[in-house]
């Protein structure tokens, strides 16, 4: 493990969360792309999760603290539980989230570059995420005016007051201007196609709706959703790839709703710089775009039982529902649960104080079961 930092002649203002966030990067290359986000990231701490060959050397520009882990430190840390995190795969990157010692997590992809908002301005997109899962999210019924707790906006006429409380935001979700995170099929068919469209909103996705989390511009409260933010075994001796987001996203939000907590999506967005090559991510999407078919139902009829009262308990609960119910569709998922189970022990391992996903339990009209 390596730990760099260098004196910085400019003295800040205290940027939001300072010393409550980590920035968690998954990479295989030089980390030039840090040059551009700097006025918003020198501040805080970056964890560096280094894929791929352990003997190349990761240039991080001079100015920002980080500690940078590579296989054999994963190897080195982790023993025989290292098995669950993935390898020749962004799906390394939940290894910086589990040895984190911080309150929440921003990740971010080595492509992603700042934005300009529609007047130009660049958008500081770790300060909307840190925004976003400061204020509360409103699952259980729908504002139409989007973030009603955001400048200039409020519940709308007939949502019901008992509910304008809201819940606690576990995850916020970003987008991305120009390359969006589309699949190979679609990749193939639409190689042009830039994302353009700026959209000034954020939505809390509603209790019992599911949606694609990308793994590329992603912030979450770790003490809160943490041990379920797993994502998956993917990449090397895998037979799937690119789903390892998807994966703890369909985990994720199924807990989020038993425990009655809140995910956001919409701003910021990040400007997606590269597009992966199509015919690649072909080969490693192909299974899991006709295994999510059976995967979606599943998520979808999940239900979690009212003992399981941290993320933990949940976790561990969906593994042997999974388990049981997707094993037949491919010994992968087999493979897949023990790894699971693997990644909690690996979880209170190194977190043994934080017992994240204690939140109570909240009914629709946001007090606590
Ligand atoms: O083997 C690898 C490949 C890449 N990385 C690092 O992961 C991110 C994403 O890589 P990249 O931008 O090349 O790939 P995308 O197709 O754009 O990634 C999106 O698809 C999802 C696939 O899971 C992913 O979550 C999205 O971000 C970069 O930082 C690479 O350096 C890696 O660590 N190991
Ligand atoms: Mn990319």
């Amino acid at each position: 493990m390596e730990n760099g930092s260098s004196s910085s002649s400019f003295v800040p203002s205290t940027p939001l969360l300072k010393d409550e966030l980590d920035i968690v990067i998954p990479t295989i290359r030089n980390l030039d792309f840090l040059e551009m986000w700097r006025p918003f990231f020198q501040h805080y701490h970056l964890i560096i999760v280094q894929d791929g060959d352990p003997s190349k050397i990761i240039r991080v520009p001079d100015g920002f603290d980080y500690e940078l882990y590579n296989r054999n430190d994963i190897n080195r840390i982790l023993g025989s539980k290292a098995s669950c995190i993935s390898f020749k795969d962004s799906a390394c990157r939940c290894f910086g989230y589990m040895i984190s010692k911080k309150k929440y997590i921003f990740t971010i992809d080595d492509d992603c570059f700042v934005a300009k908002d529609p007047s130009g301005k660049e958008i500081n997109a770790l300060e909307q995420h840190i925004k976003n899962l400061l204020s509360p999210s409103t699952p259980f019924f729908f504002n139409t005016l989007y973030d009603p707790y955001r400048e200039g906006a409020d519940f709308v006429r007939g949502y019901p007051f008992s509910l304008r409380e809201g819940v606690p935001t576990a995850v916020s979700h970003g987008l991305w201007l120009n390359i969006p995170d589309y699949d190979a099929p679609t990749q193939l068919v639409k190689p042009l196609e830039r994302n353009t469209r700026y959209v000034d909103a954020v939505l809390t996705v509603p209790k019992g709706t599911l949606f694609p989390m990308c793994g590329m511009n992603l912030a979450f409260d770790r003490e809160v959703i943490g041990p379920a933010m797993y994502f998956g075994l993917m990449g090397d001796g895998q037979p799937i790839g690119r789903y390892d987001d998807m994966w703890a996203g369909w985990c994720m939000k199924v807990i989020c709703d038993h425990l009655g907590l809140g995910v956001k999506t919409g701003l910021p967005y990040i400007w997606h710089s590269k597009a992966s090559n199509p015919f690649v991510n072909l080969k490693k999407e192909y299974k899991g775009i006709y295994w999510q078919e059976e995967l979606i139902p599943f998520f979808q009829t999940v239900t979690l039982p009212k003992e399981c009262t941290t993320v933990q308990k949940c976790y561990l609960e969906l593994s042997k529902q999974v388990k049981a119910k997707l094993g037949k569709v491919d010994d992968y998922f087999n493979k897949l649960t023990d790894a699971m189970v693997t990644w909690i022990e690996a979880w209170d391992e190194l977190n043994p104080s934080v017992n994240a996903g204690t939140a109570a339990a909240r009914k629709p009209n946001g007090t606590a079961k």
